[in-house]
Formats: structure tokens, C-alpha cells, sequence
């Protein structure tokens, strides 16, 4: 499908217009769920977790067996401030190793039976350095939402989306102080390792781009384009092309969640397909998924981004659904107490 908006004007229409659950395909497995074997609620949030796949898949027997991995890849200006421990190359280096099949994610997808895409976005036209302009145009971020809007395979049944993108935990940081107010220095956070003096540094370049673009803070669209990145715009597509589908959606660090921010902060409740993959090591991302209400599947440490995270809870996805799908019920198993 190509992509159905050609200005930001029609993409906040069109996520004004998108599909909720099928509440009745939830309640059937709601149903089923108390019917199988095990004592009710002995599997946890297994359970909440099968309810919830079944509304947005449509099924009272959800299923995880062609999830799909989509990476985005991109450049930042705001690195000549200092704000990232690796220089700006390694992030085409790093699409290069995603292709060759060399990187964490790969290995990642393939234990999980996931179907892995890589698209790099214009790798050598680095955004604006926010702290200057803003860091695309109109055109830019529209061309990198639908990226991210066709790169969705409507025949998958889970999607997870990560990112590539040398200093873009400083864009995310920058989305989250201005879709949610506070202080930039609570925001930012470490990212590939930087120091002490580079911590200060990505605080700064948050505050003076909050500064810088104080005129747009209460138009989500438009602090995406101004301060966010085009990996981050093409995320935020994706996800969105994956509610108009119905598809449910696992998210995973810091700069997927704040990308995917400007959705529910652009039409509330435009997150209800997502879940948190995991809640990553870098400092902003635990109040950042408080903020949006969600609560994390895993808590193992990670910073690593590119869909990481994320595709390791396809594994705990896939054990709620096999559980809730496939387990007898009492009656089935012959089981007293049902
Ligand atoms: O997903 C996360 O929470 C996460 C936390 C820290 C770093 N990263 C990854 O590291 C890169 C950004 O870090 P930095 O220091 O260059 O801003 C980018 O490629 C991300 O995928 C990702
Ligand atoms: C090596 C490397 C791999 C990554 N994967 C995601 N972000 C990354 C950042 C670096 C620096």
C-alpha cells in the first residue's frame, strides 16, 4: 500500500480515524482462559497478556508465528554537540552488519522465528542539529513516516520496531521533555556510554532545542519534526500502519517508546495496540513508559536498542499465546475443579 497521507494535516487525520479491539473476540477468550488448566490467574499477566493479543488479532486462539522485526536506520545533526560516545559512521557500519547478518538483532529474530527488514533512511543527509533549525522539513518527516507506514507486512501477526542511529537517544530525550515537561537533564541518560561532561552536554543541546523550538511544544507532529530524527518519524509510521491493521505491537527502548509518544500524545489512546517490550537501562525510559501507562515485560539491563528488547519478549508473547491457544481445558482434559 502506498502511503495513504501526503502532509502531516493527513496523517493527524488519519490517526484520528483508527480501529480500537474486537471486544468481542477478548471476552471469548476471556472465557477460554477460565476454562483452562491451571488455577485461575496461576499464569500472571500471561494471561492478561493472550486476553489482549485476542481483542486486537481478532481471535479467541491469538497466535505469535509471523511476527516481524522492522530496524529504521538514521543520521543526526545535533552529534556536533558532542552528545554520543561513537562517531556518526558507525551508523551506517552498523546497517552494513544488520545485512550481513552479524549484529544482536539478527541472531535475536532468527531464535524467535521473527522476519527481520532493515531500511537505512537517507544515512547521508544527516537531519538539522536541532539546537540550530529544525531538524526536517515538513516533506522530510512525511517521507519518513511513510517509510515506516509501507514497511509494515499487513500478513504479519506481531510487530516489533527498533532503531539504529548514532546520538539519536538525544532526539528521544528531546521528544520526551517536550511531550511531557519536566526538567532535560531528567530526560537524558547515558545512551552508548557517553561521561560525566557528555551527560551536560545532551542536557543542553535538549534545552536549548526545547528553547529553540518553544513555538511548536503543544503539537506533537510538529516536535517530531522539529526535534526528532528520521528513524524516530518512521517508527512512529510504522506503529501507526500496524493499529490500521489491527496488528499488535511490541515496543522496545528508549527512543522507540518516545517515537511512538508522539502518537498517543498527538490522539490518546492511539498506543492501546502496544505493549513495553522491556524498560531499557537508559535512565529516561522507566518514566517515560509510567508516563504512557505501560508496564514492561522485561527488566534485563539493555541499552542496546535496534529492536533488542523487544524481540526478546517475542518470547514471552509467544509462551502466553501457546499457553492460552493450545493448553486443554478441564472438561477437554478430563481435569476436577474447572
Ligand atoms: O533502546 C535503548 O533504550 C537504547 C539506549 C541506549 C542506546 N541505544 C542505541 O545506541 C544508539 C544511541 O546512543 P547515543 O549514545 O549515540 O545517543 C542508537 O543506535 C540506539 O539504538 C539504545
Ligand atoms: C556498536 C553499536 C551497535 C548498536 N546497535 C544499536 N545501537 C548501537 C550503537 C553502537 C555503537
Amino acid at each position: 500500500m502506498t502511503s495513504p497521507f501526503a502532509s502531516l494535516a493527513d496523517f493527524r487525520a488519519l490517526l484520528a480515524d483508527l480501529p480500537g479491539p474486537d471486544a468481542a473476540a477478548q471476552a471469548a477468550a476471556a472465557d477460554r482462559n477460565g476454562q483452562l488448566t491451571k488455577p485461575p490467574g496461576a499464569l500472571g499477566r500471561l494471561e492478561d497478556l493472550a486476553i489482549w493479543f485476542a481483542g486486537w488479532q481478532g481471535t479467541d486462539r491469538p497466535h505469535c508465528d509471523r511476527p516481524q522485526v522492522v530496524i529504521f536506520a538514521g543520521n543526526h545533526g545535533v552529534v556536533a554537540q558532542g552528545v554520543s560516545a561513537f562517531p556518526a559512521e558507525v551508523t551506517v557500519q552498523m546497517v552494513a552488519n544488520f545485512r550481513a547478518g552479524g549484529a544482536a538483532i539478527n541472531q535475536l529474530s532468527r531464535t524467535f522465528g521473527a522476519d527481520m527488514a532493515v531500511h537505512a533512511i537517507e544515512l547521508d543527509q544527516p537531519t538539522q542539529d536541532f539546537t540550530k533549525a529544525p531538524a526536517m522539513t515538513e516533506a522530510e518527516v512525511v517521507a519518513a513516516l511513510a517509510t515506516g507506514w509501507a514497511a509494515v507486512d499487513p500478513a504479519a501477526d506481531v510487530f516489533v520496531t527498533g532503531e539504529m542511529g548514532i546520538g539519536n537517544t538525544t532526539p528521544a530525550a528531546a521528544l520526551a521533555a517536550a511531550l511531557f515537561g519536566g526538567d532535560p537533564a531528567g530526560w537524558v541518560g547515558r545512551g552508548t556510554g557517553v561521561d560525566e561532561a557528555g551527560l551536560a552536554r545532551k542536557a543542553s543541546a535538549v534545552a536549548r532545542g526545547l528553547a529553540r523550538h518553544a513555538a511548536v511544544l503543544d503539537d506533537p507532529l510538529e516536535v517530531l519534526r522539529c526535534l526528532g530524527g528520521r528513524e524516530l518519524a518512521a517508527m512512529a509510521g510504522a506503529i501507526a500502519r500496524a493499529r490500521a491493521e489491527r496488528i499488535p505491537v511490541v515496543l522496545d527502548g528508549f527512543i522507540c517508546t518516545a517515537a511512538a509518544a508522539v502518537l498517543e500524545r498527538a490522539v490518546p489512546g492511539a498506543l492501546d495496540h502496544c505493549i513495553a517490550g522491556h524498560v531499557s537501562a537508559e535512565s529516561g525510559h522507566g518514566r517515560l513508559l509510567a508516563a504512557l501507562g505501560k508496564e514492561p515485560l522485561l527488566n534485563l539491563g539493555l541499552r542496546l536498542g535496534e529492536g533488542s528488547g523487544a524481540a526478546l519478549a517475542l518470547g514471552v508473547v509467544k509462551g502466553a499465546l501457546a499457553c492460552h491457544s493450545d493448553m486443554a481445558t478441564f472438561a477437554e482434559a478430563g481435569v476436577s475443579g474447572g
